[in-house]
């Protein structure tokens, strides 16, 4: 049993529900918010009746609107006490909609981020773990959809950048990166209006295959209990679960 708590974001439905499915599983406690509020309930119910009424808890939250997102952490705060596990899950994918895929892809993973970071490096136990949702789309380009591979490599680049910083090892803080391929929840669907290529989207999509929401809760599940995670990018696609080797320039 792991008795930890833990946030998600983004998780009414999803691989955000199936992150807070595993963590349930484990022994800790989730709280997780969802800007779909109706959805939200409904999972929570379904939760409670397997979990236990006092192990999650589901709040309204939009991670674009500051105020309601650190309104929300602080919340959790209250309910549990503290935050040992930030998951940094809700995204979008609408090439028609950049600037709102920016805010809530990357720009709402850097606040969630820094809120974490600011509550674990102050609590008297000390530590955290921030896993951020990237995508293969973080560690390659995708001509369909270069808004979204934009903020994918943006979160990854701003959780190795924050992996390195010596403040984050003396409090015992680690920031890693989940980036998987295709997998069979709603984002991928009815994105022929939303992508530059709708064939394209479709050829790669089928090239790559879809992978069931399990086999990603698998890697997130190997992420966590990684000790050495830190500053990483696990990859998940239907033949690799591994992480990225990045080539930074020798100075
Ligand atoms: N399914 C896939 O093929 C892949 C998904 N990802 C990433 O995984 C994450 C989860 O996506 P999926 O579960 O696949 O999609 P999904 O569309 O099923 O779930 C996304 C969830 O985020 C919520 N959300 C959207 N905007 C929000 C906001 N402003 N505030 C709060 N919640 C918000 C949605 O209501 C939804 O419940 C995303 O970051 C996505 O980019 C990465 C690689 C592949
Ligand atoms: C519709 C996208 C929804 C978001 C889902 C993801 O985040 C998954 C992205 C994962 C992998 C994408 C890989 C794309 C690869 C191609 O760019 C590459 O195979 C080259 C294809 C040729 C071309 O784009 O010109």
């Amino acid at each position: 049993m792991s008795g930890k708590v833990a946030v998600v974001t983004g998780a009414a439905r999803g691989l955000g529900r199936a992150f807070t499915e595993a963590l349930l599983k484990r022994g800790d406690k989730v709280c997780f918010c969802d800007v779909d509020v109706q959805q939200g309930k409904q999972t929570e119910n379904e939760l409670k009746k397997n979990f236990g009424d006092d192990n999650v808890q589901f709040l309204p939250c939009d991670v674009r609107k500051d105020e309601e997102f650190k309104d929300f952490f602080n919340r959790v705060i209250q309910k549990y006490n503290t935050v040992d596990i930030m998951v940094n899950n809700a995204g979008i994918m609408n090439e028609n909609q950049w600037r709102t895929t920016i805010d809530i892809n990357l720009t709402a993973v850097i606040h969630g981020s820094l809120l974490a970071m600011n509550h674990m490096k102050n609590k008297s136990t000390g530590g955290g773990l921030i896993v951020n949702v990237s995508s293969l789309a973080g560690v390659m380009p995708v001509s369909f959809c270069p808004a979204y591979t934009a903020s994918k490599h943006g979160v990854i680049a701003f959780s190795r950048s924050w992996a390195l910083h010596p403040e984050l090892k003396k409090n015992r803080i680690k920031i890693t990166c989940l980036c998987p391929s295709f997998a069979d929840t709603d984002i991928i669907k009815g994105t022929d209006d939303k992508v530059h290529g709708p064939k394209l989207a479709r050829m790669v999509m089928k090239q790559y295959g879809l992978m069931v929401t399990d086999r990603v809760t698998e890697a997130f599940l190997r992420v966590l209990d990684d000790a050495d995670n830190n500053g990483k990018a696990m990859m998940v696609t239907p033949k690799i679960m591994d992480y990225h080797t990045f080539h930074d320039p020798k100075l």
